[in-house]
């Protein structure tokens, strides 16, 4: 990055990641290679037996710790574990969790707050970073990291590239200077709307190829729900204000594509064991995981109808996780839409 005015590398930082399910173990054993890192969970038993083990039993096997990672249940020693010059608090709860945790924060003296869910919220509607400013107030600069990183591979090391989204210029400058660096290259964008909408819809997306694969559609089908998908978050994103160009970048396409196509998404397997006719209880039972695009899929299809953008394959994978529909159903009602211009149906509505 000579070419950006972006600060990287150099000193080593004391950073806590908040949330030590699969992402947060990821990043906390990612950063932990340069960094101080102390990783809290919430439950005492669980955290006792990850500090015994050097290693995520649950959530992240075999992926184990290196000695610059401490972790820990004691909340308050890992608010104060974050303090220092580029000191980093990361929330890597789901979005569900998201205003609880922030709660816990309220009125606390923390650096910034990072946080790595995507989604929008099941009850209201919103954004990650609305309900940081819900809830913390603009106070606390904070952004979204976010981009194409199945967990498994970032904590093997193996190369990735996210993006910083934030309309704070030190945060972003903060957040490049202690992640970029060895295998994670991370971009800066102030595009925080698009950034969080291409995060958040793409679970859904990957629910839809994942039926369709599991149907045995196809290739040609899967390229099909991929690209129109990228047109439901272009035409939402913008709706709400996102650039259009984000969504053709890492948080957007990047990341749509490998949710869609990898096996290692969560989203995409409720997709295949939707269309094994797996009930939707025992899919997220089996999978021990989150898998945000069931509370999006909900969400989005409520706010797309009141600002009326259309979202057919969202509104599609909505009728089978909550409405009863059948996997074939949702395929032959997409197939049997009206026929329409293809550039036309991409934009803003
Ligand atoms: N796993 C992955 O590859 C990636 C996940 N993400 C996102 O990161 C978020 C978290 O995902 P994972 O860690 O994979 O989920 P996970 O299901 O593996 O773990 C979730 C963790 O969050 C904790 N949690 C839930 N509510 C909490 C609260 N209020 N306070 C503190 N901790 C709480 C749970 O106890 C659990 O440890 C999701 O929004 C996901 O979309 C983003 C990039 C990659
Ligand atoms: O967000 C992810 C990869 O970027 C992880 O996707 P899943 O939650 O579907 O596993």
């Amino acid at each position: 990055m000579s070419d950006s005015p972006l600060k990287q590398g150099g000193a080593r930082r004391r950073i806590t990641v908040l949330g030590a399910g699969a992402w947060g173990s990821a990043v906390a054993i990612a950063l932990a290679q340069r960094h101080d890192v102390l990783l809290w969970g919430r439950n005492g038993a669980v955290m006792a037996e990850m500090a015994a083990a050097r290693d995520n039993l649950a959530y992240l096997p075999g992926c184990p710790f290196p000695p610059a990672l401490a972790v820990g249940a004691d909340f308050a020693a890992a608010l104060a574990h974050a303090h220092g010059p580029g000191a980093l608090l990361v929330a890597a709860c789901p979005v569900a969790g998201l205003r609880p945790l922030l709660e816990q924060l309220k009125g606390r003296a923390i650096p910034n707050i990072v946080w790595l869910c995507k989604g929008f919220e099941y009850d209201t509607g919103l954004l990650p970073h609305q309900i940081v400013q819900q809830v913390l107030g603009g106070a606390v600069p904070g952004g979204a990291l976010s981009g194409p990183s199945f967990a498994q591979e970032v904590a093997r090391g193996l190369p990735c590239a996210l993006t910083i989204a934030s309309d704070s210029a030190a945060l972003r400058e903060d957040v490049v200077a202690a992640v970029h660096g060895g295998n994670i290259r991370v971009y800066a964008s102030t595009d925080l709307v698009g950034v969080e909408v291409g995060g958040a819809v793409k679970n859904v997306l990957a629910i839809a190829t994942g039926v369709a694969d599991g149907l045995g559609l196809g290739l040609n089908a899967r390229a099909a729900l991929i690209t129109r998908g990228l047109a439901e978050i272009t035409r939402l994103g913008s709706t709400l204000g996102g650039q259009v160009e984000t969504f053709m970048g890492l948080t957007g396409m990047g990341d749509l594509i490998l949710t869609c196509t990898g096996d290692l998404s969560r989203n995409r397997r409720v997709g295949l064991g939707l269309a094994q006719g797996k009930p939707l209880a025992t899919i997220v039972g089996e999978l021990g995981h989150v898998a945000e695009g069931v509370p999006c899929a909900k969400a989005v299809r409520e706010l797309a109808r009141k600002l009326g953008v259309d979202m057919p394959i969202t509104n599609a994978v909505a009728g089978v996780l909550f409405d009863g529909d059948l996997p074939q159903a949702m395929v032959a009602r997409l197939l049997a839409r009206d026929p329409r211009d293809e550039m036309a149906a991409g934009a803003a509505k």
